[in-house]
């Protein structure tokens, strides 16, 4: 690849203190440092670029041959890391950006202290890449991506189509905090000294969740889903695109390649593992704007929830998954009555893969990571290849190109109307829901926070209050449920960073034990969240129904509740793995979840409180509208002043909003997120336009448990398939009574 700096450099239209034609560029902010040094001239600059590039292709050699000694180059990864050419190249463009920034501010010694990360910003902005350089994608023609996503989601926004794609940077809530206000991880306190490592502060942490009746593991899992649908914090990579395998206990001072948590010699869980050491997220350009800047990190997947994980968020992932007459390649198992997802050639998903019982594939890398999970990949997939038969059956005619997108577009409004309408009221409660999304603009939901502002002890009442009979959440289904909803062409449909990296890390939800049932129901037994987590085997269990009978007992199996505690599994046991020395290798979601918001320059949760209109606390008890007694004393004896709490440990200790799962500022940036996501996504299914009224009627209408009989080998599923069955308000219901979904509204009328 051949870089070339420019000759000039500053965008001279918005500059008027460039005049002597020069080319020098003056740094306001590095005024301190003295008149003459706040100049660079161009062959200056050029130096410092090529030397950038020259770094950085040097350092993407040296990962590749790092990673030589553990990956094979597979031609048929299906997965986003595997597409070499563009998301490498803005990677490793952003990464050289960042650097150059950084040069440039050494050179001219800019004192950085104080300085307003907006204005900075503003300012790096200004200075203009070479043009090559920042080619790392062909200009998008959009049109004729008017009617069908693309896989990449470019062209969902037809003024500004990168918005929302995939391989471009997250979107922020507020400006990114970083030790050295560019790109260093945040790891100082403001009070001086170092912030509590992330392994202490986890440790601090409870592994006794409680049990919340209000939902189940379903609900859990879906949620995981939808998580990994809008996010992927993709992994520092080589020059083949493959996921670094250099980090090691070492790399400590490698902070943009790798994240490296120590573990003490008195671990309670850990001790003889002296660290956990993973990579750190890639570069990219903050808006699409090949600038200086401050570092911002790439999401991998497109933004919008687009089932991309289904179906692949890279046009080669795409290709790769789908046959030829416009179904989702699968695998058949004779024992099993619904398909299965396709097999991986190389068992890079999961560590106990064979020939016979592959890893799945997928649109993400990231679908074995329970097989629960697997299980959820399954049903859509099935709910894809089924709509593609009906459509063919209505629609002889059809291309099999158009039988491919309709009915993927079939499937995401399923996916769609189902987490608006059902999952997203369980996590903010039903009658919160309306404040928060009930079809008003997007600034309307924040006053709802003021009203959640309740003494400890109203929280505190728990579980039983939250039960609500069926009527109650019938009432809710009135309008905002049911009609078409507006696109908003303005609205940037991103994943903000704050919400992949912490407000919707909701592991505190997560459970232990995963049961198992057969088609009829019959409770088979309980697996460890390690025996499914990254592994295959279960999933091929003839006796018990393999993939089914997972989704079966996650209908049955309560979730545990946000409440500070996290399940054993994920806190300590996470990937457990034994070493080619027989060593047992753990890892702490917790404290990675923590580490990481300090690698991405997530700013402390009072922050967020300021933003979602809280005051800001200044002494610990200040957090006592939102966190209760022992959650603020545990806050207290960790960190050192109100503006260093981790955003992702306050929002874990938040008491709930009356009613609902998560906490007020949890509620207040996750309703941000969802109202962005559907005004913003101009194929939103309710949007005007893009179904019939009467295909919108039948997607709200049809029954939501009969969705999932459809897909899913079982013989009944609760009414509410979100909360567990009882006797009561969410019986049992027979999947043989469901009507079929009413896929004539699809028959072609042209014809
Ligand atoms: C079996 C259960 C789960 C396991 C084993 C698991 C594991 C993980 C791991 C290993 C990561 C990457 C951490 C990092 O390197 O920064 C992650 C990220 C994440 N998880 Fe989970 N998780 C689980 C459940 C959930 C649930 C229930 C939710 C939400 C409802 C969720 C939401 C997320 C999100 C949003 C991310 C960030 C994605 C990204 O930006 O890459 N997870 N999880
Ligand atoms: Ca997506």
């Amino acid at each position: 690849t051949e870089y070339r700096a420019p000759t000039q450099w500053w965008n001279t239209d918005d500059n008027k203190e460039y005049k002597d034609g020069k080319h020098r560029v003056p740094f306001p902010q590095c005024l301190v440092s003295g008149a003459k040094s706040n100049y660079l001239d161009s062959p200056s600059l050029i130096k410092l670029f090529d030397k950038a590039i020259d770094d950085e292709l040097k350092n993407l050699k040296h990962e590749h041959h790092e990673n030589k000694k553990h990956h094979y180059d597979d031609e048929m990864d299906y997965d986003n890391y595997g597409t070499k050419g563009d998301h490498h190249k803005s990677r490793s463009a952003a990464t050289a950006a960042i650097k150059l920034t950084r040069d440039i501010m050494t050179v001219l010694a800019c004192d950085l202290n104080g300085t307003d990360t907006d204005n900075l910003e503003h300012f790096l902005q200004k200075f203009k890449m070479p043009e090559e350089f920042c080619k790392y994608r062909d200009a998008p023609d959009c049109s004729e991506k008017k009617t069908y996503r693309t896989a990449t989601g470019v062209c969902n926004n037809l003024e500004r189509p990168y918005e929302g794609s995939s391989q471009t940077a997250f979107g922020r809530i507020l400006s990114a905090d970083y030790d050295d206000h560019l790109s260093e991880p945040r790891r100082k306190s403001v009070k001086g000294g170092l912030l509590p490592s992330c392994r202490r502060v986890s440790l601090a942490l409870g592994s006794k969740p409680l049990f919340n009746r209000e939902y189940n593991n379903f609900w859990v899992i879906y949620g995981q889903f939808m998580g990994h649908d809008m996010a992927l914090s993709t992994p520092v990579t080589d020059t083949y695109s493959t996921p670094i395998s250099s980090c090691t206990c070492d790399s400590k001072h490698d902070w943009n390649k790798c994240n490296v948590i120590d573990i003490k010699s008195d671990d309670p869980y850990l001790r003889g593992q002296k660290c956990m050491a993973f990579p750190a997220t890639a570069q990219a350009f903050k808006n699409q704007i090949c600038s200086l800047g401050v570092k911002e990190q790439m999401n991998g997947n497109t933004h919008f929830l687009d089932l991309s994980n289904i179906y692949g968020n890279t046009l080669r992932a795409a290709a790769v998954l789908r046959s030829d007459d416009g179904t989702l390649k699968s695998t058949r198992r004779h024992w099993a009555k619904l398909e299965f997802p396709p097999g991986q050639r190389e068992g890079k998903s999961c560590v106990d893969a064979t020939y016979k019982q592959p890893c799945f594939a997928g649109g993400d890398s990231r679908l074995m990571i329970n097989l629960l999970f697997s299980g959820i990949q399954a049903i859509h997939l099935r709910a894809h290849n089924i709509a593609v038969k009906e459509l063919h059956e209505l629609n002889p005619y059809w291309k099999n190109n158009e039988l491919y997108e309709v009915a993927r577009q079939i499937n995401i409004a399923w996916f769609q109307r189902v987490t608006w309408n059902e999952w997203l009221p369980i996590l903010f409660g039903e009658e919160n829901y309306a404040t928060y999304f009930g079809g008003k603009g997007a600034s309307e939901y924040k006053k709802g926070e003021s009203e959640h502002k309740k003494g400890d002890s109203e929280y505190k009442k728990g579980e039983s209050e939250h039960k609500k009979g069926d009527s109650e959440y019938k009432k809710g289904e009135s309008d905002y449920k049911k009609g078409e909803t507006e696109y908003k062409k303005h609205v940037a449909p991103v994943t903000y960073n704050e919400v992949a990296t912490a407000a919707f890390r909701l592991h505190t939800l997560v459970r232990d034990l995963f049961s198992r049932c057969t088609p009829d129901g019959k409770r088979i037994d309980q697996l460890w969240l390690h025996d499914i987590n990254a592994k295959a085997k279960f999933a091929y269990d003839v006796e018990a129904n393999g993939l089914d009978s997972i989704i079966c007992g996650a209908f049955y199996d309560y979730g545990f509740s946000h409440d500070g505690n996290f399940a054993h599994q994920i806190h300590h046991r996470l990937f457990e793995t034994t070493n080619q020395y027989k060593q047992l290798w753990r890892n702490d979601l917790v404290a990675i979840n923590i580490c990481r918001g300090r690698e991405h320059g997530i700013r402390s949760y009072n922050a967020y409180r300021h933003h979602c209109k809280l005051p800001k606390a200044s002494y610990f008890e200040d957090f006592g509208d939102t966190i209760n007694y022992d959650g603020i004393e545990l806050l207290q004896k960790l960190y050192k002043d109100t503006d260093d709490v981790d955003l992702f440990v306050a929002l874990a200790l938040e008491d709930q909003i009356p009613g609902g799962v998560i906490g007020p500022v949890s509620a207040c940036l996750i309703a941000e997120q969802f109202n962005v996501i559907r005004d913003g996504d101009r194929l939103f299914y309710s949007h005007h336009g893009v179904l019939t009224p009467e295909q919108l009627k039948e997607m709200q209408d049809y029954p939501i448990h009969c969705f999932y009989c459809a897909f899913v080998d079982i013989d009944e599923i609760p009414l509410n398939p979100f909360k567990s069955p009882n006797d009561s308000d969410n019986m049992l219901q027979r999947c043989s009574e469901c009507r079929p979904f009413k896929f004539n509204y699809w028959k072609d009328k042209s014809s």
